[in-house]
């Protein structure tokens, strides 16, 4: 470039200019290109390495079968990363300055490294620290950058540059800009929407930056309003922690914890397109092994569900299960009546409680303590049952010496010994009559037996909720049938009733996995195959299938299954590092849940506590973060919106003012859309102005936000529209969603139907209003009938 400015070169106008930009052009073309041929050799190499397994060698075939799946594993993984990178491969440049403290190095910058054949690094992985003055360099601050270059690909082509020259002289500091790579950004975030989030890996801005590249140690929280890049930034801080700690995190694994299926959906994609592919996503819902909790409790039951008193009513309900008879225990076994006293009975109680185990394996303990008390009373009743008519006939006589001789004897001795001790507990342990009575005392317990009979008895849950601190109106709202279904708030309880109970499910539930698994990574070695295939070229469908052979013979031979699904199999499981988005929605007992799955408190905790709708959510990171990592959590803010325009985004901030006058909205980065409008309508003419709407966005995606008042009647007079919280809702131009469903997604056009409804509608319905305000990319309808809620004047 022979000019030299500070702001972005977009088209010269002149003749010169569009020479020199066709040249430039032409030579990155040629550039990106030699980078595919790279990616293409990459790939090939990766193939042949599935297709053939390792080199024979020496060792044993166990040996050799062991290296076969490990080299097969990573082969296939590493395909897989390729396969994800082939869509803007290479996507930005930097030239550092040759004089002064500049190396005049060149540096291009993509999704993956790549080097050439004399390993020559070709292309620098966005998270290498070499990347990192692509995205730090402002006009202010460009360190040793004298240009930065965006290259826009379609498919291997190079269809546009966006460079910035950076000339600190002559530049007032009022006019450095914060943003980097404006034009790059503005055009990204005028792209329709796709319904599913992607990588950001080209415009990453600096504060996202900080963000993404902090430590992997401690607690990070990341503070931001809603539309500030706090998923996307938390997605591509999972890629660089991948990337920098490998080590570590590809054998414990990363652990993403989001509001929804939906969410988790619109998200997925993100990582396979950064380079990583083994990171497990869940929501609260699913981090229970076995459970898939997906319905809502009502408002006020959740928060008593969430409530930390609810860890101490789940340990009195263990404790309850543990009990010793006041008149002592009377089993009717053998043809008689076997006792053990109320002393004796106690006694085996608090022996098994003493033991710092859980109450299963505790159980063990007092079982045997029982039956040896059992046995022990069998004995002695026999012992009478024959002692007492031959002390009869001694007293009258009738006995001959030798025989009162060994009486005597017997008199100091055990009545049995060891081997007699064991066979008797054998025996009573068979009688089912024991089997009940002691199983009556100290149940074999699972977390959802105990708590579906805990939730299932009102008289049980008056007693224990008080020993637990809650109100008699508290425990009331936990009642509920033993039959009902599992729901998110139940999640957190069942795993911390795994805790005390010990529940050893491994076993039984890895085997069924592993058949699982094993199907699982046929299909998705197949996919990947097919993917490969579909984006290199390079197999036909004879290799497919050759492949899938392959994927077979794998699996037989037992190969490991990946950190990702032992991690999801396992619940005590302990990541590398978790990261939570949306979470100020989680409650107390949930934050417990998460906590046991990161002993190490490694976590990156995304939210926004202005968006709090869970009435058991967090009022404040502090009240969540302190039981465990007491002021030891450091926050970063994110302060810029780039979702939101800001048109829309001052109706959202007066709605903010007026629920939450502590917090500050983001400022807006786009100002470029139409302004946000209210129209008065009746339910049954919403069709005629969706229509309108979606003509307006062309390509785009909208979404109808309703209170869930109006929701059955919206849903009614839109009957082709997807609804809810469903894998098609995010593929469907139309969706309707409460504001609950809609937390965490963006759309080019929302039309938010019934405001007064949906303040009214929740303790949080301000915070859902400010949600449901801030989704659309480009253009927002409100519809009301009646008055408009006066926090939404400024749209009259
Ligand atoms: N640096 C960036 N470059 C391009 N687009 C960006 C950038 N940062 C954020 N965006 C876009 O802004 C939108 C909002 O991002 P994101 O969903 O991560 O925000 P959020 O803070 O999680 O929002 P909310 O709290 O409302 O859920 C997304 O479309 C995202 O791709």
């Amino acid at each position: 470039m022979g000019h030299r400015q500070s702001s972005v070169v977009k088209s010269a106008g002149t003749t010169d200019g569009d020479a020199a930009r066709r040249e430039a052009v032409r030579a990155e073309q040629e550039y990106v290109t030699r980078l595919y041929g790279r990616l293409d050799a990459e790939r090939a190499k990766a193939e042949a390495a599935l297709r053939e397994g390792p080199a024979a060698g020496g060792g044993s075939a166990f040996q050799a079968r062991v290296e076969s799946a490990v080299a097969t594993d990573e082969a296939a993984r590493r395909l897989a990363r390729l396969a994800g990178v082939e869509d803007a491969l290479c996507f930005g440049r930097i030239d550092h300055r040759a004089d002064g403290d500049g190396t005049g190095d060149t540096f291009y910058i993509g999704r993956i490294g790549l080097r050439d054949e004399d390993h020559e690094p070709l292309l620098i992985d966005w998270r290498a620290a070499a990347a990192r003055p692509f995205y730090t360099a402002t006009s202010g601050a460009p360190g040793t950058l004298a240009r930065r270059r965006h290259l826009h690909l379609r498919h291997r082509e190079v269809v546009r540059l966006d460079d910035e020259v950076f000339d600190l002289d002559g530049l007032a500091e009022s006019e450095r800009r914060t943003l980097v790579g404006e034009a790059a950004l503005l055009a990204t975030l005028r792209k329709g929407r796709t319904g599913r989030m992607s990588d950001v890996v080209a415009t990453i801005q600096q504060e996202q930056d900080e963000v993404i590249r902090a430590g992997l140690q401690g607690v990070l929280v990341v503070q931001g309003g809603p539309g500030t890049g706090k998923t996307v930034a938390a997605l591509h801080r999972a890629a660089f922690l991948l990337y920098t700690h490998r080590d570590v995190l590809e054998r414990r694994g990363v652990l993403v914890v989001g509001p929804n299926a939906t969410f988790l959906r619109y998200i997925e994609q993100v990582l396979p397109g950064l380079g990583e592919t083994d990171v497990v996503l869940a929501t609260v819902g699913e981090l229970f092994p076995g459970t898939r909790a997906t319905a809502a409790d009502a408002p006020d039951v959740a928060v008593v569900k969430g409530d930390p008193r609810m860890a101490d009513l789940v340990a009195e309900a263990v404790r309850d299960r543990q009990r010793a008879p006041e008149d002592g225990l009377e089993v009717e076994a053998d043809g008689m009546t076997l006792k053990v006293s109320a002393a004796d009975c106690a006694r085996a109680r608090d022996r098994a409680r003493a033991l710092r185990v859980p109450h299963n394996v505790q159980r063990r303990r007092f079982v045997h303590d029982l039956l040896e008390a059992l046995a022990l009373n069998r004995a002695e009743q026999y012992d009478q049952m024959v002692d007492e008519p031959l002390e009869q006939m001694a007293r009258e006589g009738g006995l001959p010496k030798w025989l009162r001789e060994l009486m005597e004897e017997a008199e100091d001795e055990p009545l049995l010994d060891e081997a007699d001790l064991r066979l008797a507990k054998e025996a009573l342990w068979l009688d089912p009559s024991v089997r009940s009575a002691i199983d009556a005392l100290w149940p074999e317990l699972t977390p959802q037996r105990l708590l579906s009979e805990l939730f299932a008895d009102p008289d049980g849950l008056a007693r224990l909720g008080a020993r637990a601190g809650l109100r008699p109106d508290e425990a009331a709202l936990l009642h509920r049938p033993s039959s009902a279904e599992w729901t998110v708030s139940d999640v957190p309880l069942l795993d911390e009733a795994a805790e005390w109970l010990g529940v050893d499910d491994t076993a039984d539930r890895a085997r069924a996995r592993a058949a699982d698994a094993a199907r699982a990574q046929e299909e998705q070695y197949a996919r990947e195959v097919l993917q490969t295939q579909n984006a290199s070229g390079l197999l036909n469908a004879a290799d497919v299938i050759d492949a899938a052979g392959l994927a077979g013979r794998h699996h037989d031979d037992g190969p490991p299954r990946t950190t990702a699904q032992r991690a999801m199999a396992d619940r005590e499981w302990a990541y590398g590092h978790v990261i939570v988005d949306e979470a100020q929605e989680l409650s107390a007992m949930a934050w417990r849940t998460i906590m046991r799955r990161v002993p190490t408190r490694s976590l990156t905790v995304v939210g926004d506590i202005a968006q709090t709708g869970n009435a058991a959510g967090a009022a404040s990171w502090g009240q969540m973060l302190d039981p465990y990592v007491p002021g030891r959590w450091r926050e970063q803010r994110l302060m810029v919106n780039y979702r939101t325009p800001a048109s829309i985004m001052r109706v959202a901030a007066e709605v903010l003012a007026a629920v939450d006058p502590g917090q500050t909205p983001p400022e807006s980065v786009r100002d470029d859309e139409a302004p946000p409008r209210a129209v008065e309508l009746p339910v049954p003419e919403l069709p005629g102005l969706v229509e309108g709407e979606l003509d307006a966005i062309g390509e785009g995606r909208l979404a109808v936000i309703v209170s869930d008042a109006r929701h059955a009647d919206v849903r009614a007079v839109l009957p082709g529209a997807a609804a809810g919280a469903t894998p098609e809702a995010l593929d469907s131009p139309v969706v309707v969603l409460t504001t609950e469903e809609a937390k965490g997604l963006e759309f080019d056009a929302v039309v938010l139907v019934d405001p007064a409804g949906i303040l009214a509608g929740s303790p949080k319905g301000g915070q859902d209003l400010y949600v449901a305000l801030t989704r659309a990319t480009r253009r927002l309808t409100v519809v009301h009938a009646g008055d408009l809620p006066p926090v939404l004047s400024s749209l009259a």
